[in-house]
């Protein structure tokens, strides 16, 4: 089995659509006609074409001997300009004391909140379900080799990075979290909101209640899924979590789901990835295992075995074959036993 993570390409879009429908994530519907628009985005983004706040990258994982795409993630530059800010509730805590009756109580509540000059987003992570929990770990590698390309282009990305979890749905694909606040504020249901909200956050900002909202007088349905995460997003949690990401007391005003954070340059895999050069060494053992990335005007990453000696890295040829790099090519190198993986080869 090899697998080759790279940026995606117009041919990708039939099968980046039959992967998308597998579970229609919020930046990654399954609808043909959106997914060609954000592949064609990406394509100008990795060939730096367009500005900043319009970038956005998609990646792929291919399984090499079926020629399959099997997984995706993605990096929106900056999530979050005066057309369209990054909206949120922050979660907060009042306190209420009444020195009469010598009792009080902590309440949380929710304050709506917009970010007109926002961080970086990921998002977009799925696999395909037969090809989930492998020992290549597909889920980890697609998710991780984002920070390679990060690492590389750092220029590319905000100082910080957000990323926005899925929360517990209904089996009909409901937000219990929306149908108790959303909806009676916009009057519209969850899909045809969210959908509308990728484009237009007017609406959010126009209808949504100024005032704080304390959780207590929210359905109980709703306050069980408030910050939580469903059961099939729990890896990308974990993902996160491991390498420096900590929830930030703050939700996604639609359906919920926590919000998660990182200063870009202390998410382990960029910091203690480095660039090196490729090359030859003298009795190289490959003794590392890592994410290995080349590439700004398009990208691809392997997960593999390698050495590193003096700014140079040795690479084993199915590597360099997957990479499709020469000697004296710059690399990023992520060690992944940085994220509580040590030593197994797949290349
Ligand atoms: C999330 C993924 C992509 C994960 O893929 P895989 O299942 O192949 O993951 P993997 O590489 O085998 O495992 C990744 C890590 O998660 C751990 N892991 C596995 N199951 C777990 C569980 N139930 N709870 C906690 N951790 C778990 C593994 O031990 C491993 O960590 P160790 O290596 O440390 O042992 C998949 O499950 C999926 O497609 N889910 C449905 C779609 C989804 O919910 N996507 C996220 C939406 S939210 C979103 O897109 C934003 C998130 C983001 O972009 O990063």
């Amino acid at each position: 089995m090899s697998f080759l993570i790279r940026s995606v390409r117009s041919d990708d879009l039939q099968q980046l659509t039959d992967l998308a429908k597998q579970f229609n994530l919020l930046n990654l519907p399954g609808n043909r006609k959106i997914l060609a628009e954000k592949i064609a985005r990406s394509e100008a983004s990795f060939a730096g074409e367009l500005p900043k706040d319009k970038s956005e990258y998609v990646f792929v994982v291919e399984d090499t001997e079926e020629n399959l795409v099997v997984g995706s993630s993605l990096i929106i530059a900056k999530h979050g300009n005066e057309e369209v800010p990054h909206c949120y509730f922050k979660i907060l805590k009042r306190d209420h004391f009444s020195q009469d009756l010598g009792l009080g109580f902590i309440h949380q509540v929710l304050r709506f909140q917009t970010d007109s000059d926002g961080p970086t987003e990921i998002g977009g992570l799925l696999v395909d379900k037969t090809y989930r929990r492998r020992p290549e770990r597909l889920g980890k590698q697609i998710s991780l080799s984002r920070f390679v390309y990060m690492g590389l282009n750092p220029e590319r990305f905000e100082e910080r990075v957000l990323c926005e979890l899925t929360p517990p749905l209904t089996e009909e694909g409901r937000s219990e979290f929306w149908e108790a606040l959303g909806r009676r504020f916009t009057g519209l249901p969850y899909q045809e909101a969210d959908m509308l909200s990728q484009t237009n956050k007017e609406f959010i900002e126009a209808l949504f209640p100024e005032e704080d909202i304390y959780l207590s007088l929210l359905d109980s349905k709703a306050r069980l899924v408030l910050g939580r995460v469903g059961e099939a997003t729990k890896p990308a949690q974990h993902l996160l979590e491991s390498i420096g990401f900590e929830y930030l007391d703050e939700v996604d005003p639609f359906d919920g789901g926590p919000h998660y954070g990182a200063k870009t340059s202390e998410i382990l895999p960029i910091k203690t990835g480095k660039k090196v050069t490729v090359g030859e060494l003298k009795e190289a053992t490959f003794k590392s295992q890592g994410l290995i990335g080349v590439g700004s005007d398009s990208f691809r990453c392997v997960m593999s075995s390698y050495e590193i000696r003096d700014g140079i890295v040795a690479l084993p040829a199915r590597a360099r074959e997957l990479l499709q790099v020469e000697s004296d090519q710059q690399v990023f190198v992520s060690p992944l036993g940085t994220t509580g993986e040590g030593g197994r080869r797949s290349s």
